[in-house]
């Protein structure tokens, strides 16, 4: 157990201000990972915005590294807490602000960053935001073009609106009569696009069909904010890298009735030219195969008759005995700018003093993190809180 009061610093001396160039008004904290390194989480007002900076001082050499830094980063307040978790995160508690944006998490040595840190050869650290409770697990659609994916899920988001949010892609083909940027698709260039994957905005990309396309890490984060479930329509080889990803997800493959009909289906589309349909085709016959993999998918569905694939796709989602009802609390918990944490095991104890007394009821809880899922490059999942005892939140 360790004890590290929230503060706040309004003269920063020696080494730190000069490397992390602070101004006056900065605010600072320190925390060791590891006998060589120490981490100085800084908040800065870049133009008058206020923005956090990360330097690393390895101890080993003195010297000072400033790492790539991936994800999210939180808004600063004034006051906030670090702590080290297990070597591989610090968990940063915002002071002012309530239990949805309060708990931050900036890794350090988790496998993103090792990966990160490997492709990119230098030091790295990623934010992850804190998420209260769980969520459900996000829905991966994949299957061959013209199977009938896109149709499924849209009538799975019409007749479940507030249940289902779909994770709008990024891709460099050109738009369809019908769709509308930013709604099916945001449309980009290629070299925007690689530039946003080399930077770690994407949860994964393929080549599809001669276009790139990809799954942002903000396209799912948005929908679980919004209190949604995921459902991403995504080609095999995006799967199987979702699959790799720290996003825990339900992988469901969509088939044809026969190869004969999937062809019919594309043509009477009528969307793409015959050189295209052609060269999706060929992409079918190894989807097809790759579609049987029991590693891959937890779930095929044929598609023959709509309404009947419609119903299995609601069974196995749970849905065919009506709608659930949503579990989420209403109970928000607000940390206040000073304040204390300490560490018991996987509880962080978060005393927020007798002065707070009348602004929440709850002047102490415990931020359970025993079951945190995900993490960078999208959120940290599955924190719960208990006020004296009781859990309140998640
Ligand atoms: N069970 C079905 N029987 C007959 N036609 C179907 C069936 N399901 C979908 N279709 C039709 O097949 C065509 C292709 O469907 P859809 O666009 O949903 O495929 P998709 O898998 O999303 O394709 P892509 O991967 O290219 O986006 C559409 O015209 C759709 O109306
Ligand atoms: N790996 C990914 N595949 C994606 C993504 N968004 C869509 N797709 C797949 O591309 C093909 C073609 O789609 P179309 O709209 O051009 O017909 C289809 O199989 C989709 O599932 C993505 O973000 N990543």
């Amino acid at each position: 157990m360790g004890e590290a009061p929230a503060f706040f610093i309004d003269n920063i001396q020696g080494n730190i201000s000069n490397e992390l160039n602070l101004n006056s008004k900065g605010y600072v904290t320190t925390i060791d990972v590891s006998c060589n390194k120490t981490y100085v989480i800084g908040a800065t007002e870049k133009e008058s915005t206020p923005t956090f900076e990360i330097q690393i001082l390895d101890k080993s050499t003195n010297k000072w590294v400033i790492p790539i830094v991936f994800g999210t980063k939180p808004k600063p307040s004034k006051g906030y807490s670090a702590i080290l978790l297990d070597e591989d995160r610090i968990l940063v508690i915002k002071g002012n602000s309530s239990s949805d944006d309060c708990f931050w998490f900036l890794e350090v040595n988790t496998a993103f960053v090792r990966q990160q840190k490997a492709r990119l050869g230098t030091e790295v650290a990623a934010w992850s935001k804190g998420v209260i409770g769980e969520a459900e697990k996000p829905i991966v659609i994949s299957g061959p073009s013209g199977v009938g994916k896109g149709t499924l899920i849209s009538k799975l988001m019409e007749e479940f609106p507030s249940m289902f949010g779909f994770s709008v892609s990024h891709t460099t083909r050109a738009p369809r009569n019908n769709e509308q940027n930013g709604v099916h698709y945001h449309f980009t260039e290629r070299s925007i696009m690689e530039k946003d994957i080399n930077d770690g905005k994407f949860l994964e990309f393929a080549d599809v069909h001669g276009n790139l396309y990809g799954t942002s890490i903000e396209a799912v984060d948005v929908v679980a904010d919004g209190g949604k479930r995921c459902i991403l329509d995504i080609d095999v080889q995006g799967a199987r890298s979702v699959r790799a990803s720290s996003l825990e997800a339900i992988f469901i493959f969509i088939c044809p009735p026969s190869f004969e009909e999937l062809e019919k289906r594309l043509r009477a589309r009528g969307t793409e030219t015959e050189e295209q349909i052609q060269k999706r085709l060929r992409n079918a016959k190894a989807e097809l195969e790759q579609g049987k993999s029991p590693v891959l998918f937890d779930h095929i569905l044929v598609n023959d008759n709509l309404d009947t694939c419609y119903e299995n796709l609601k069974k196995l989602l749970g849905l065919s005995d009506g709608i659930k009802i949503s579990q989420k609390s209403e109970l928000v918990v607000h940390v206040p700018l000073e304040h204390t944490v300490a560490r018991i095991d996987q509880k962080i104890v978060i005393n927020c003093g007798g002065s707070e007394l009348e602004k929440s009821a709850i002047n102490s809880f415990a931020l359970d993190l025993s079951s945190i899922k995900g993490g960078a490059p999208g959120r940290t999942r599955g924190l719960n809180i208990y006020a004296m005892g009781t859990k309140i939140m998640g």
